[in-house]
């Protein structure tokens, strides 16, 4: 039977310590095993927030603000100019990608910045000259962000999505995953008209994306499908690392931005990434099983179950260089996402560490 396409509102608590309702882990469990898309609801049951409302407001005045700089301030802090792909980004910047199924390409033509956590992206995010307080806030909103996450991660685990991987326990899990996780958003601008993100799978475990109006579409069953636009909720998908991770029981499913304004006004949304703790390797079955992207980055496990070990941050780094033109040419020559790495590492200051063990 082909997936039944449901995007479910969730509510989950805001703190580990309440229980999730029966009835939304099993929404969320469905909505995994199906598309892996469905809205989050920002409030989490119990008089709380995922992400308090006067922060989102704050998220969304220093974008405004990010973007209202001139073109020059923005250009000065681009991403092709950093080593460790910090900074304003134009769809210039941007390796052609498409994943549509039917091969239709549709122009990627959004503006955005982008910022890292610190154990990904060090000695700091840049912004444009005098910019540096919406700078503080996109981060003060990441820290949110995170946690919020983390929430939907333990619930992953509590609806038994990642018990094929071993994992059972939502607190172990955390503790050992998600400790200290590497994590990055974008701040994203898209035209009036035909405003487009072209179609993709994430690559990672889990976005959390703030949209700012509707546009957001998704592939299932053939078909692309409107991703509800509910004002007061997030939109949770999961990435590729995550679906071969759990064994396919969370889904990666292809998506799209194409956005038109009867106003006449620009599209802003905040996505944010979140994969494990740097230096982590997860198991996932190897080949074709584990995805393209996926598998193909992984080391064999070495002990005759096919399944390889995929060091997580260097799998980040290698879809950095598949997804920005600078890295792709810095990293040319075949040595790819280590010498990526053992880039960011010296500009950071920092030993090169986790990723270079052969
Ligand atoms: O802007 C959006 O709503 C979604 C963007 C997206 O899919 C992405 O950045 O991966
Ligand atoms: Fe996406």
């Amino acid at each position: 039977m082909a997936p039944s396409f449901h995007i479910p509102l969730i509510t989950l608590p805001s703190r580990a310590g309440d229980a999730i309702a029966p009835d939304q882990l099993d929404l969320l469990r469905q909505a995994c095993l199906d598309h892996g898309f469905f809205l989050l609801n920002n409030a989490d049951g119990h008089g709380g927030f995922q992400i308090a409302p006067e922060q989102i407001g704050r998220v969304w005045a220093a974008a405004a603000d990010l973007f209202d700089a001139p073109l020059e301030a923005k250009r000065a802090v681009s991403v092709a100019s950093s080593a460790n792909n910090r900074g304003y980004f134009s769809s210039a910047d941007h390796a052609e990608y498409n994943k549509d199924p039917a091969g239709v390409r549709i122009k990627d033509n959004k503006e955005g910045f982008f910022f890292g956590s610190d154990n990904l992206i060090s000695p700091g995010n840049r912004v444009p000259a005098g910019k540096a307080a919406a700078g503080v806030e996109v981060e003060a909103y990441m820290a949110a962000g995170r946690a919020a996450c983390v929430t939907v991660m333990r619930a992953i685990v509590a609806a038994g999505l990642l018990a094929a991987a071993g994992e059972t326990c939502p607190d172990a899990f955390e503790s050992r995953y998600l400790s200290d996780p590497v994590y990055m958003a974008k701040c994203l601008k898209y035209p009036p008209s035909n405003g487009n993100t072209d179609a993709h799978t994430d690559y990672g475990c889990i976005t959390l994306l703030l949209p700012g109006d509707s546009g957001l579409e998704v592939h299932v069953g053939g078909a692309w499908h409107p991703v509800p636009f509910a004002p007061g909720a997030f939109v949770i998908n999961f990435g590729d690392l995550l679906a071969a991770w759990s064994r396919g029981a969370v889904r990666s499913t292809i998506h799209r931005v194409i956005y038109n304004s009867a106003a006449g006004a620009p599209r802003y949304s905040v996505p944010l990434f979140l994969h494990p703790n740097r230096g982590t390797a997860v198991r996932t079955p190897g080949g074709a099983a584990a995805g393209g992207s996926v598998g193909g980055f992984g080391r064999p496990a070495g002990d005759g179950s096919g399944d390889v070990e995929v060091d997580t941050y260097s799998y980040v780094l290698s879809r950095f260089d598949a997804t920005y033109k600078h890295r792709a040419a810095a990293t040319a020559g075949g040595a790819g996402a280590e010498a990526a790495a053992a880039a960011m590492e010296a500009e950071a200051g920092t030993a090169a560490a986790t990723t270079a063990t052969a």
